[in-house]
Order: structure tokens, then sequence, then C-alpha cells
């Protein structure tokens, strides 16, 4: 089994500067998370499976301290890609110290500017770096065609294309995912994210191996992990990074769009929906062809989502509030009706 230093795994002044010098816990950094055990992997080759203990808000990819027995810190991450989980829209940690976001696209009608937007946000909010992997270049008449649609989308996009089914040609992201280096693919569903992660973990064969063992025929094995990759470095490819809605991006859609987030505060009234209000700055810049329709109503499908999952983040916790107060004003009840004093 390989060997790994903590800086192997990832680890930075980021977590030793959180940590006291008499500090004798071990730390260590999730690759899987049970309903009621998390996998972690520390220095050495050390897999260890520690009880989450009620645990919660944990992800792949964090880093923990632990004794041994139990996880007795988590340590505050770097890189965290979240989502609004599907049906109740709440914040969602899906993988935390995530150096790279792929953004996995095909160059076919998957391609999509606004999906890519979308990403480009995310991973600004997360301070990850955006790599859009553009797939199936085999399979289209002008491939180069999609970089540059896909570098006109903004400055802060780099796009690499090359087709997944070759593995040397995808050993061309060893330097995303080098030492230390933690790329999280994401993308639509047949853009090429398994081809991918067979490629750069090798993981194919044991994958049908763990199947082959697994009596009981289940095939769950692989799905919500951090891998290590043949180049040396670290993929997370989790089911939640299929499909992410936008929520805790604010500040990554301000990045992408700055020049809109730039104009905000300077209209006319300061409630201004730049709708239809006269006096609207947004508005003006559209009109005298700064800024493009499309690219508005962009930002506003993205500030309307977020905007969604914020309000069904507030309500969730008015809701909770609301139990816990009937909750408590019936114990209260209970007791007087039992006739006992309160504590
Ligand atoms: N020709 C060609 N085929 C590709 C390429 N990348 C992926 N494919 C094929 O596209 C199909 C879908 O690829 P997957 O790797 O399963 O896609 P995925 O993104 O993991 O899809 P989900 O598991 O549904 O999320 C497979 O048949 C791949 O062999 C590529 O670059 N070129
Ligand atoms: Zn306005």
């Amino acid at each position: 089994m390989t060997s790994y230093t903590l800086a192997d795994l990832g680890w930075s002044d980021h977590f030793a500067d959180q940590i006291a010098a008499d500090n004798t816990d071990i730390p260590a950094r999730i690759t899987d998370i049970h309903r009621a055990r998390i996998i972690a992997l520390g220095a050495g080759a050390e897999h260890l499976s520690l009880p989450l203990s009620g645990r919660t808000g944990l992800a792949i990819g964090d880093w923990i301290l632990h004794d041994h027995d139990r996880i007795t810190r988590s340590l505050d991450p770097t890189g965290v890609i979240q989502r609004a989980a599907p049906h109740t829209l709440l914040p969602q940690i899906i993988a935390a110290n995530v150096d790279t976001l792929g953004i996995v696209t095909s160059c076919n009608a998957d391609f999509n500017p606004a999906r890519i937007e979308r990403y480009l946000a995310m991973a600004m909010a997360a301070e990850a770096l955006p790599l859009v992997i553009l797939t199936k270049p085999d399979l289209a008449d002008d491939p180069d065609s999609y970089r540059r649609q896909t570098e006109a989308i903004s400055p802060l996009l780099v796009a690499i294309t090359l087709n997944a089914k070759d593995p040397e040609d995808a050993l061309r992201l060893a330097p995303w995912c080098g030492p230390g280096r933690t790329l999280a693919l994401t993308g639509s569903s047949g853009v090429g994210k398994t081809t991918l992660r067979n490629a750069l973990t090798g993981e194919a064969d044991r994958t049908a191996g763990i199947r082959e063992d697994d009596a009981k025929g289940r095939h769950t094995t692989t799905a919500r992990a951090l891998r290590p990759t043949i180049t040396g470095g670290w993929l997370i490819d989790t089911p939640g990074m299929r499909e992410l809605g936008m929520s805790g991006t604010s500040e990554g859609i301000d990045a992408v769009f700055s020049d809109i987030g730039d104009l905000l505060g300077t209209c006319r009234f300061s409630d201004c929906a730049h709708v239809s209000e006269p006096g609207c700055a947004i508005l003006g810049a559209v009109a005298a062809g700064q800024i493009d329709p499309a690219r508005l109503d962009r930002w506003r499908k993205l500030q309307a989502e977020e905007a969604h999952s914020q309000a069904s983040t507030s309500a969730a916790r008015d809701l909770a509030k609301k139990r816990e107060k009937m909750y408590n004003s019936g114990r209260k009840r209970g007791r007087q009706k039992r006739g006992q004093s309160e504590d």
C-alpha cells in the first residue's frame, strides 16, 4: 500500500495553523462517509474507520483530528463545494478542500455556456480553480470552436480538450491532481466523468472486483468518495456533484458577473429591482450596449435561485424554532399537569 505524507494528502499551513503546539491528536483526511462512521486516511498508509458519534456537517475531503478511537475535531476547510439539495433547496456540502473544480462537458449538444457559467460561480464561491474539461473532441467536426466559446464566457476560465476514452489523454489532467492536489469532477450525465475517473484512478478493475466479492450484489462502494489518482493526487466524484443547484454562491455570482455587480447601488432608487425602473443603471448599461441582455437574464436566474435557497434556509430555521417552542411549551404543560415544579 502506498505510504502517504500529510503533504501528499493535501495538508498545508492552512490546517497546521489551526492546531495548538501542544496538540497530540492525529490529523487524517476523510475519504468516505457512511451512515454512522467515516473512513479517513492519515500519514503512513493508515486507513481508519471512526464513529461519527452524531457529528454532522462533515464532508468528503475534510480534515479531522482523532485520538485513534474518535474524532476530536474537524479543521476549517477551504474549497468547499456546496449545492442546494434537491427538493428542500437547503445548502448541502458535497466536498471540502477541493483545489480544482473540473467542469466536464462534451464537444456536442451538452455544451451550454449558461451551465458553465453557473459552475464557474460555484468554483469562485468555493475559491477553487475552475477548469473546463471538454470531452469527446474525437466525435466533433470542430472541437476547437468549443474551447474558444468556453474562453469567451469568462476570462476566469481555463479550458482543456481531451478524449476521456484515451487513457494517455486523460493523464493530461495530472497537473490538477498531482501530489497534495484535489480535483472534483462535476457535469451532466454522459459527459465522461466515470471514464475520466477510471483513467485517473485505475479504478475500473477494482470496482469490478468489489462487485464480484460482494455477496449481496450491492455496488454502491465507489459512490461519494475521495480516491487516490495514479498521478499521486486526489479525485472526488460523488453523485451529488452531478446536480448542483445554487446555494451559498452569492460571492461567486458577484465574481462572475462583476460588470453587473459594479453597477448595483448606482441606480436612482435604492430598492431598484432592475426590471423597468427609471434611472436603473443596469438597464441603462444594457440600452447602451455595455451589457448583453442575455447575460443579464442569466444573472437574474442565478440570483433568483440563490435567493430561493436562502429563503428555504431561513424558512427551515423558523420552522425548527417553532417546533422547539412547541416542544418546550408541551413539556411545560406536561409538567404542570403532573403537578411538578418547573426546573
Ligand atoms: N468518443 C468518446 N467517447 C467518450 C468520451 N468520454 C466519454 N465517452 C463515452 O461516453 C459515454 C458516457 O461516459 P461516462 O464516463 O459514463 O459519463 P458520466 O459523465 O460518468 O455519466 P454519468 O455516470 O451518467 O454521470 C461512455 O460510453 C464513454 O465511453 C470521449 O472523450 N470520446
Ligand atoms: Zn436598477
